[in-house]
């Protein structure tokens, strides 16, 4: 295995970036490795409100109430077989972006992708989050209040370990991020109230969209107390912790795509056969449908070249570069520890080099979607590992693994499809150096900036 102690921000952590260890450990012993360390993660501690803490998933410990939790946002949206009930609002998403990018000029004219791929993809999670009843400036506030959130976490997270000197060395951060918390439910209580109305009149079920993210909320009953049997009764969830699931659902949903979107358009840009190969394909499914512009979740999910494309990106710049775990007994030993302190043995998975393994993969560094392909090197491998090896783990693996994974690839396909169909694109002169930033999520460090024009 290989640990490495790499920054004074990593010193208390054993690192893995092997993926026989990672199977080890995340796969083989996952009843050992059932949480995340509680101390180092900001979030949890800043939403501790009036004594009360307003976990959600990411932060709940593994347990009834995490899974409670857990199994509400995959029955409400994320489930494969509830995903193509939101084929209406993919496609009035990716024709927001077409508009947009339209908008912004013709023939050969530059654009910083980012910001419309991060507006586009926000106003979605919104309209699943709380259904139409934000306009467009609310959103714009809105969604520079979570990205505020998700910097500012990201900013303290490296040299915070939750001992009295980090809290002390983090106080600014962490007011802000108290600051933002309390920002974000200012935001979000008129509109779970106005939830709360239509739920009680009965109306919420009318409207086209369904049933939102937060209606499952208001609904939810959590075990009191985590008690897993039950017998202490259930209770609904406060608002605190609603608006806790709100802001992990709006920054899950939004940053992670974008990342990977930008970075995909950035190899496709490179690499123009890949990108024309692409095109053919979804230019074969477009004609097949009649000429439609975005494509619904059962087509886009027959086209293996854009999910070979997807994975291969996926595989080179994992979106969420590191997740963590608490190591006990048996997944402590199984990265070689000694001694394993009460709390837990603080294990980091460097998803980036678990990709990139020249042990698992050839020319590791080169963008090769074939590889996905029949007969490539990785042809059974897709986004989650499977039991009896890691390859690679963009969405995590063990009892923890990332839930929003069908959802996740779902929207990167639709708005790359709709991208690579609508317009032609080339590198801008100004070169993008294509190089990281080490934060939260691994955006490029210089923003991705293309030329494009309108196909006819
Ligand atoms: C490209 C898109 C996405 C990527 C790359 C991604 C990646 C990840 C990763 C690496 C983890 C940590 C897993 C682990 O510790 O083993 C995670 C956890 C999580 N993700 Fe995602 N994610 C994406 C999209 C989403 C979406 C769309 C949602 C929901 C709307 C979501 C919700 C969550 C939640 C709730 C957790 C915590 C799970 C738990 O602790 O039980 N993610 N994600």
């Amino acid at each position: 295995y290989s640990y490495t102690r790499r920054s004074r921000a990593e010193a208390n952590f054993h690192r893995i970036s092997d993926a026989v260890v990672a199977h080890q450990t995340l796969v083989q012993n996952a009843d050992d490795l059932l949480n995340r360390p509680a101390a180092i993660f900001p979030v949890s501690l800043a939403t501790w409100r009036d004594g009360q803490r307003n976990d959600n998933i990411t932060t709940a410990d593994h347990g009834p109430h995490w899974r409670a939790l857990r199994h509400n946002l995959t029955a409400a949206l994320l489930h494969p077989s509830r995903l193509g009930s939101h084929d209406p609002l993919h496609h009035e998403a990716a024709q927001a972006l077409i508009a947009d990018l339209s908008a912004r000029g013709s023939q050969g004219a530059e654009v910083i992708i980012r910001g419309p791929i991060s507006t586009a993809l926000f106003a979605l999670a919104t309209r699943l989050c709380f259904g139409d009843l934000m306009d467009g400036s609310q959103r714009r506030v809105m969604g520079r209040v979570v990205r505020d959130s998700m910097a500012a976490v990201a900013a303290l997270n490296p040299v915070f370990d939750g001992s009295a000197l980090s809290k002390l060395v983090n106080w600014r951060g962490f007011r802000r991020i108290s600051a933002l918390m309390d920002r974000q439910a200012e935001l979000y209580l008129p509109l779970i109230e106005a939830r709360r109305q239509l739920s009680q009149s009965g109306r919420h079920r009318d409207q086209a969209l369904g049933r939102t993210y937060v209606d499952s909320l208001l609904d939810l009953r959590v075990p009191v107390d985590g008690d897993a049997i039950g017998a202490a009764g259930r209770r609904a969830l406060r608002d605190g912790e609603i608006v806790a699931l709100v802001f992990e659902f709006l920054g899950a949903a939004t940053g992670s795509a974008a990342t990977c979107v930008e970075w995909t358009l950035a190899h496709l840009i490179d690499q123009p056969e890949v990108l024309e190969k692409l095109r053919n394909e979804i230019h074969e499914k477009v004609s097949g449908t009649g000429g439609a512009t975005t494509l619904s979740s059962s087509i886009l999910s027959g086209m293996p070249y854009l999910d070979a494309v997807v994975i291969e990106s996926l595989r080179m710049h994992p979106p969420v570069p590191l997740t963590l775990r608490s190591a006990h007994d048996e997944g402590a030993k199984a990265v070689g520890a000694t001694t394993v302190p009460a709390s837990g043995l603080r294990v980091l998975f460097s998803l980036g080099d678990i990709g990139r393994d020249n042990r698992s993969w050839t020319d590791p560094d080169e963008f090769r979607p074939e590889r996905f392909l029949p007969g490539g090197e990785a042809e059974d491998v897709g986004p989650l590992p499977g039991r009896k090896r890691i390859r690679m783990m963009p969405f995590g693996a063990g009892h923890r693994y990332c839930p929003g994974v069908a959802m996740g690839m779902l929207h990167i396909k639709c708005f790359l499809a709709a991208l690579v169909h609508e317009f032609e694109w080339a590198p801008s002169p100004e070169e993008c150096s294509g190089s990281v930033d080490s934060a939260f999520l691994r955006v490029m460090k210089k923003p991705l900036r293309a030329r494009f024009t309108r196909r006819t």
